[in-house]
């Protein structure tokens, strides 16, 4: 670790874990203890504990309650795998049967204007069936989720959209991002509007944009990403319809993230405060749709409420979508050290950044000044906020901020040097896609040398930290929404050098990418950057696909 005083004690041994806990469903707790049983019976290997969270019941839940009761009686708890496959069976419909399949409403087969500068035919071929993968990610929500909510996790939203892929068989929030860019590429424009829909209606319902469309996801958000879809959509379509429809929920959403929970202050050494984001999930018990493993990990912690802070942590990790990553530890060899709530991370304030400028931009668009002027003001007072409490000049790179473990939101904690997180991260160049940045050229050309220096250019794409640790946030994964913002970044620069970079790192990237699809006829969640065409592993579940259809061909 960088800063000598950080030590790898358990930041949990002190205070209460005294945090907000939004209650779940009871659907939600029978879930994991169906998935718990799932856990005892199955190998490892064979078992996604997220296959048991997302089941829909076929009859009401006190009767298959009752039911598992029965077949649970044994002396000491457990279940034969036969008469768990049986009951499975008869009282649950197969997870990812509540959402249906339906035909994409403006997709075509080669839209006009597809990829005008992809000229060479493979290339192109390729493109051409990764577009083709919105006809088989295209879903929605099927009417017994609407009239039995209580039988199904998925939670109902209001138009067809698209999923991830694979176990993923719901809406992400921040996923959605790079779904929309893809869509836009695509040219599938009422697709993309759909999905801003879907988001604006959790945002009303919840007060925030859920981590993804299910009831056990209730509790937290992920990177907030919705002004940025909207800027994209409008920039394409000129809907100023859209903009009037998002800007009301995107000032709730400001107001979440800047609710107590979600925010630090920093007194800098020029005496100036600086009021900063955090990641802060309402749940202090194990995910659902995790929850047997989290469980085993927390058994390291005697008393509750020292694994009431690590469950905290667990979720929080969730929140920032990076679960997981010695990103998050206090030691990296540690996985129980997590201590993302004390983190003030480089990339949450970037998006929150974007939001203030693009939240100014729509008022501006919507007629109201007053509103504009505010955000612009609170965008140039985060920026100076970065220059005093993240950036680092040796280095040239923004970086995480420790916070001192037990700290009140409302008490301002002094800026130290040793608490800035000097390990490199990939995040750590994330600020370079906010034009506020990206535009300063003698500013980017610094950060481009860095990054160049920094380790984490590989044969495949920029790698997401130096530490092999075996979680799928760390090296030698690299992952497209990485690549993207560092590259977009960079090649919005008026800087030569930075777009050079840029394009040699979207190469690297396509071509890892492309060597990958023919050996495996996917796209993949993560990639190996080490190896060219090799997808990634590491973390807690199986490699996932299709997945972020990559848009640096547009
Ligand atoms: O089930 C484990 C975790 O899965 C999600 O996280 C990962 O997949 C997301 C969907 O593609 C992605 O947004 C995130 O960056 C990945 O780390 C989920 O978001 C987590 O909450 C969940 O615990």
């Amino acid at each position: 670790m960088a800063a000598a005083n950080h030590s790898p004690s358990s930041p949990y041994s002190c205070a209460k874990d005294s945090g907000p806990v939004i209650p779940t469903t009871s659907l939600v707790t029978f879930l994991e203890r169906v998935q718990e049983t799932a856990f005892q019976t199955y190998e490892r290997s064979k078992f996604d504990h997220k296959d048991f969270i997302d089941l829909s019941l076929k009859f009401d839940l006190s009767t298959t309650v009752k039911a598992f009761d029965e077949i649970s009686k044994t002396e000491n708890g457990s279940v034969s795998t036969k008469d768990f496959e049986e009951f499975i069976g008869k009282w649950f419909k197969s997870a990812g049967e509540d959402l249906v399949y339906v035909e994409p409403m403006d997709f075509e087969t080669e839209p006009y204007g597809f990829l005008p500068k992809v000229e060479n035919p493979e290339v192109r071929a390729w493109a051409l069936e990764v577009h083709g993968l919105w006809k088989k990610l295209s879903r929605e929500v099927s009417s017994s989720v609407h009239d039995h909510p209580e039988l199904h996790t998925l939670l109902p939203l209001p138009v067809p959209g698209m999923i991830p892929g694979s176990r993923f068989r719901e809406v992400y929030y921040w996923d959605s991002y790079w779904v929309i860019r893809g869509l836009l590429a695509s040219k599938m424009h009422e697709t993309a509007k759909a999905i801003v829909t879907n988001l604006i209606s959790l945002l009303d319902t919840y007060g925030y944009v859920l981590n993804g469309a299910r009831a056990y996801y209730t509790n937290r958000s992920q990177p907030p990403l919705l002004s940025a879809m909207v800027y994209e959509i409008y920039n394409r379509t000129g809907d100023v319809d859209l903009v009037k429809k998002a800007l009301p929920a995107l000032l709730k959403e400001y107001q979440f993230w800047n609710s107590e929970i979600h925010t630090m202050i920093i007194h800098d050494a020029e005496n100036c405060n600086h009021s900063l984001n955090r990641y802060y999930a309402m749940w202090n018990k194990p995910r659902p749709e995790a929850s047997a493993i989290d469980k085993r990990f927390a058994s390291k912690f005697l008393n509750v409420n020292e694994k009431q802070k690590f469950y905290r942590e667990l979720a929080s990790t969730a929140e920032s979508g990076w679960d997981f990553s010695t990103r998050w530890m206090r030691n990296p060899s540690e996985f129980t050290s997590l201590s993302t709530t004390t983190i003030l991370p480089v990339d949450l304030n970037a998006f929150m950044l974007r939001m203030e400028l693009d939240i100014a931009f729509f008022a501006k668009i919507v007629g109201d000044d007053a509103i504009a002027e505010d955000f612009l003001t609170a965008s140039h007072t985060r920026k100076k906020a970065f220059n005093s409490v993240f950036w680092n000049e040796n280095m040239g790179q923004w970086v995480d901020y420790w916070l001192n473990y037990g700290a009140e939101p409302k008490e301002p904690q002094t800026w130290e040097a040793q608490n800035q997180n000097q390990n490199v991260f990939a995040s750590n160049f994330v600020p370079l896609w906010i034009d506020l940045f990206n535009s300063d050229t003698p500013l980017v050309e610094k950060v481009t040398r860095s990054l160049q220096s920094s380790g984490l250019l590989c044969a495949a794409g920029i790698a997401t930290s130096l530490t092999n640790s075996g979680h799928q946030w760390d090296f030698p994964n690299g992952w497209a929404p990485i690549q993207h913002m560092i590259v977009e970044g960079l090649w919005r620069s008026a800087s030569t050098e930075a777009r050079k970079v840029a394009r040699d790192i979207a190469e690297r990237w396509i071509r890892a990418n492309h060597v990958a699809y023919k050996k495996t006829g996917t796209m993949h969640e993560k990639y190996n950057v080490e190896k060219c065409g090799e997808y990634g592993a590491g973390g807690i579940y199986r490699p996932q696909v299709p997945f972020h259809l990559h848009i640096f061909l547009a």
